[in-house]
């Protein structure tokens, strides 16, 4: 893959904020497609890596999600318990070990096989993160935990099994809104044939 990375120079970077994690605005000279130099400065949110995964259980065709409080939603007067495909920050694990971690954490299913889909940029103008997407087969017989989430994280996850016209019809009516859901439901749509029992 081709990129143009030299056209852009840092040229500052300040933190703004310290916390879970960091906030910084950065300046930086770029050179634009016409060859004209600018000096831009942008905020950017550093993340860390994440990853999210669709549990399917092809003989019940249903898909496992958790649901839990999301304050960005909260803000912003939506429905503020999320349905989500399990998902969880990488925590320095290679992106397929930190996903058995939390689809284990979350909703007590041991994964077999796990499939690798693609990796994305959810929001690409200010969060650093990237998400590694997964697709994993599950029966009744891999769920043995609660799951639930961590209690010392203060997790409050509830699990919720649906079928998959459920949760893609969900989608329209706008009670499933999460990104990363949406798109591994759509997946699971166009992949149907190859998903089932
Ligand atoms: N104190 C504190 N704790 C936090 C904060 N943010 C997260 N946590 C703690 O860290 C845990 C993170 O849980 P994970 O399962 O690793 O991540 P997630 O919240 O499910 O995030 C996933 O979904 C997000 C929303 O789509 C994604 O942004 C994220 O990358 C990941 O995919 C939370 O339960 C909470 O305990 C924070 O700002 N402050
Ligand atoms: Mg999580």
């Amino acid at each position: 893959m081709t990129h143009d990375n030299e056209r852009v120079k840092i040229v500052s970077e300040k933190t703004l904020s310290q916390g879970w994690t960091r906030l910084s605005t950065y300046e930086l000279d770029y050179i634009d497609r016409d060859g004209k130099h600018q000096r831009m400065q942008r905020e950017i949110y550093h993340r860390g890596e994440a990853a999210a995964i669709l549990l399917y259980d092809a003989k019940r065709d249903v898909v496992v999600l958790v649901k839990q409080f999301r304050l960005p939603a909260y803000l912003t007067d939506q429905p503020a318990w999320m349905a989500e495909v399990p998902a969880g920050l990488l925590d320095e694990d290679h992106p397929e070990e930190a996903i058995r971690r939390e689809a284990m954490e979350e909703t007590g299913y041991r994964l077999r096989d796990v499939r690798f889909l693609f990796k994305a940029f959810m929001s690409p103008g200010a969060i650093t993160e990237i998400i590694h997407f997964f697709y994993a087969p599950i029966d009744m017989s891999d769920r043995i935990e609660k799951g639930g989430g961590l209690e010392e994280e203060h997790e409050d996850i509830e699990v919720l099994e649906i079928r998959l016209n459920d949760a893609l019809a969900m989608i329209e009516t706008g009670e499933i809104c999460d990104g990363k859901t949406i798109m591994l439901l759509q997946w699971a749509a166009l992949n149907r044939a190859s998903i089932a029992a």
